[in-house]
């Protein structure tokens, strides 16, 4: 069952892991930015000084790797948008166009870049915004088309520039509606995956827990046995049992119906829990059977526990509410001894129990 919901959980999306996702692939789309630009320089088509040009490259790996480390440092988790999507895109508009401007034959592969991260984006932003950027990147490519037109009238198409903007406004806007779509489906992902979670945490719940009281149940009071032996083994930290069992519980059913016999049942849980210390583990192991595991306690704690949980039991009284005046208890204690199996221990706690019934009910008895 354990595997089983943990199998499930992976199949939830994770923030963190996406979020690594995202700013892996920014930071790769500007790597692609980074070696056209460079193959562009050793043919002589960028035109820009070496001086200026190492300064953008490095500016712009500079806060390429700042981004990306705040991302995966998680500390962008708290932000309605934990991945900075339009401001990354805003800012990659503003280095693909500065770059556009110095290639004027290649003008078109380096701005086109911009659409794998308008691809990127898609994931977080929302389709009125994706629109916003691509008229914004429009504006952009037309601003630095015409610084260039202005400097370099002479070398350029003015007609050919033009048709390249126009299509290139054309594919943003489509890309960015289509962006639109994807968006909705993944807050649609999201919206599921949060309901998964919460199903995934009602699942984990039932199985452990006891339906009539709310307690541990058996499989779980088991897993803490065995994790205690663990402890037990391994660093010597003790661990003792109290196996409680009400008692004439038969005559509750009987004379009061069993309606009573679940009240006093769920009664008795709320007590126990109520007066337990943290750290104490206390489930249902069925019917009138309760087990009660104390870690960090030898023999001679543990019995202490049981005798102040049996005096405390013994002073509610049910009489006035028209069932039974009190319900009193039996209690088998059992400390871990080494390498004995949690069977064992068990088993011996169950030998005290048995103990206490035929000496008359009522006590703790070690076994
Ligand atoms: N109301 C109710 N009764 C239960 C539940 N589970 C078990 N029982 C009843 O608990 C009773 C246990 O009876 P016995 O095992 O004879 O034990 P007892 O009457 O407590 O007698 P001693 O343990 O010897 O003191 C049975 O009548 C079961 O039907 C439950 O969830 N609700």
């Amino acid at each position: 069952m354990n595997s089983e919901l943990r199998q499930a959980e992976s199949l939830t999306f994770n923030e963190t892991r996406l979020l690594r996702r995202h700013g892996r692939s920014a930071v790769a789309i500007m790597g692609m930015h980074t070696l056209l630009c460079l193959v562009y320089y050793r043919m002589g088509a960028f035109q820009i000084s070496p001086q200026w040009g190492s300064l953008l490259l490095g500016g712009l790996w500079v806060s390429m790797l700042s981004y990306f480390l705040l991302l995966i440092s998680g500390a962008t988790l708290r932000l309605r948008d934990p991945s900075l999507s339009l401001p990354l895109i805003i800012y990659c508009v503003v280095v693909f166009m500065t770059s556009g401007y110095y290639v004027d034959e290649f003008r078109l592969s380096v701005v086109t870049l911009f659409f794998a991260v308008l691809l990127l984006v898609s994931f977080q932003l929302s389709g009125k915004v994706m629109v916003g950027v691509a008229m914004f990147s429009s504006a952009a490519y037309a601003a630095m088309l015409w610084l260039a037109l202005d400097d370099r009238w002479v070398q350029l198409s003015f007609s050919v520039e033009v048709l390249q903007w126009l299509v290139f406004t054309m594919i943003s806007i489509s890309f960015a509606i289509t962006g639109g779509s994807i968006h909705r489906l993944r807050r649609n992902l999201a919206d599921k995956n949060r309901e998964l979670a919460k199903g995934l945490e009602q699942v984990r719940e039932m199985a452990i827990r006891d339906d009539l009281t709310g307690l541990f149940n058996r499989r779980h009071l088991l897993e803490v046995l065995n994790r205690q032996k663990a402890l037990a083994d391994r660093k010597k930290v003790p661990f003792s049992v109290c196996y409680v069992d009400l008692d004439h519980f038969k005559q509750i059913n009987d004379h009061y119906g069993h309606e009573w016999g679940d009240r006093v049942l769920r009664r008795f849980s709320q007590v126990v829990i109520a007066d337990m210390r943290d750290g104490d583990y206390f489930g249902r192991l069925g019917g009138e059977e309760f087990l009660l595991i104390l870690p960090q306690s030898n023999e001679e704690g543990a019995l202490l526990v049981a005798e102040r949980l049996r005096k405390r039991w013994s002073q509610e009284q049910f009489g006035q509410e028209g069932g039974p005046s009190s319900v009193s208890l039996s209690v088998g204690v059992a400390a871990y001894h080494d390498n004995e199996s949690v069977d064992d221990v068990l088993n011996r706690a169950d030998q005290g129990l048995y103990r206490a019934k035929s000496s008359g009910r009522n006590q703790s008895q070690v076994a």
